[in-house]
Formats: C-alpha cells, structure tokens, sequence
C-alpha cells in the first residue's frame, strides 16, 4: 500500500491524485503506527524548511520516517519532500533535515538569477535509476522553489536542471529518492516518475 504523509504543510491532493491516476490506491498517513501496513512511503511538501521540521518533530514522525527507510521499504520525497531528507537546511536558519542524503540546501544564488526558481526546465538524467524508466528524454518539469540540495556524495546526485548553472533535481541513495520539481505538475514525465516509484522495490 502507497502511504502520502501528511505533515502539514504537503500538496497531499494533487500528490494523491497522482498516485491514484496511475492506478494505485494510496492512503494520507498521519503517525508511525499507520506505517506498518505501507510497501511504499511519500514525503511530499510544499512550504518552508524551516516550519517542515517542527511539523515532523512534533508529529514525532523523524525516527519512524527512519525505520522505514532501514526497512528496505521505498520512501520518495517531492520537492520541499525531498529537501527534506538531506541533512540540514538552510531556509530561514539552520535546521536538522533527515540526514537520509548527506548534505545541504541552499538558496539558489547567481547574478541576476531570479529567485524562486518558477516554470518549466530541462531534467538532465546524470545517472541511471529505475524512478527514469520510460522518461521521455527532451521534456521539461515544473519547478517552484528558492531553495536546491547540494550532496556531499556525488554519487547521491542522480539528476539536475539549469539554472544559472546545474541545481540539483533528483537525488538517491539505496532505497530512498528525491525529486525537486512537482511530479503531479509535470504531466506525463511526472505522473511517469510516480508510476515507476510505485513499483519500485527500492532496490538499484
Ligand atoms: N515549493 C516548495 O515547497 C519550495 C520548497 C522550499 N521552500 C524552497 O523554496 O525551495
């Protein structure tokens, strides 16, 4: 069963939809217990680092999120999602992400850059991963955001876009990805990406 956590601040709907577009049946999960059942997890988000935390924390969600990445099951994090399994972020002061992905996230910066990041732009697939199974090459993804992961561990970086040079747009490690756009806007690229998450069994 897909679980959607719902820490507060996600596009659980659009997120949802998503899932259930291609054929899933997914559940919203508010605590660890409701994991139990769940073969794959999605941490989706929209908002701030900053406020992501504490939601987590105080939802004492950070060590079931934990045990469910070490128990080999898929976890996907979606744009504020995915910033959220790096280490620390930078949004608003200095905050403790998951630490699934060493590393930051930083505000993107460059001279004259306009920040959010807005729009469509170019997925560069820089190394292979079962989430690209069947991506259209050449097709853009919808991004939103002011902030990008920087991995200690290139090896960790799995994609990127350009914008004012390479940003960070897919990250990995083992049996967990992120993904920095908004699969559920990305149109058939997207919607793709969360089908393959789907039967993903986590493992590379
Ligand atoms: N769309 C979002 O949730 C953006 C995430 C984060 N606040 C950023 O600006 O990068």
């Amino acid at each position: 069963m897909i679980g959607i956590l719902d820490i507060g601040m996600g596009n659980l709907r659009s997120v949802h939809n998503a899932v259930y577009q291609n054929g899933f049946d997914p559940v919203v999960v508010h605590a660890a217990a409701e994991f139990d059942d769940l073969t794959h997890l999605i941490l989706p988000g929209v908002g701030n680092f900053s406020a992501a935390v504490p939601e987590i924390d105080t939802r004492q969600l950070r060590q079931p999120i934990l045990t469910f990445v070490a128990s080999g099951r898929p976890l996907l994090g979606t744009c504020l999602g995915m910033q959220l399994l790096m280490g620390v972020g930078e949004e608003d002061g200095i905050h403790a992400g998951l630490g699934l992905i060493p590393g930051r996230v930083t505000r993107l910066a460059g001279e004259g850059l306009r920040v959010p990041h807005v729009g469509w732009n170019v997925l560069n697939m820089t190394r292979p991963h079962p989430i690209y199974e069947g991506i259209k090459k050449g097709r853009d993804f919808y991004f939103v955001h002011s902030y990008a992961a920087v991995c200690e561990d290139g090896n960790d970086l799995l994609g990127s876009t350009e914008y004012g040079g390479p940003v960070t747009a897919v990250i990995g490690r083992a049996n967990v990805v992120g993904i920095q756009f908004h699969p559920e806007k990305s149109q058939v690229n997207g919607l793709r990406m969360i089908e393959n998450f789907c039967n993903w069994d986590g493992r590379c």
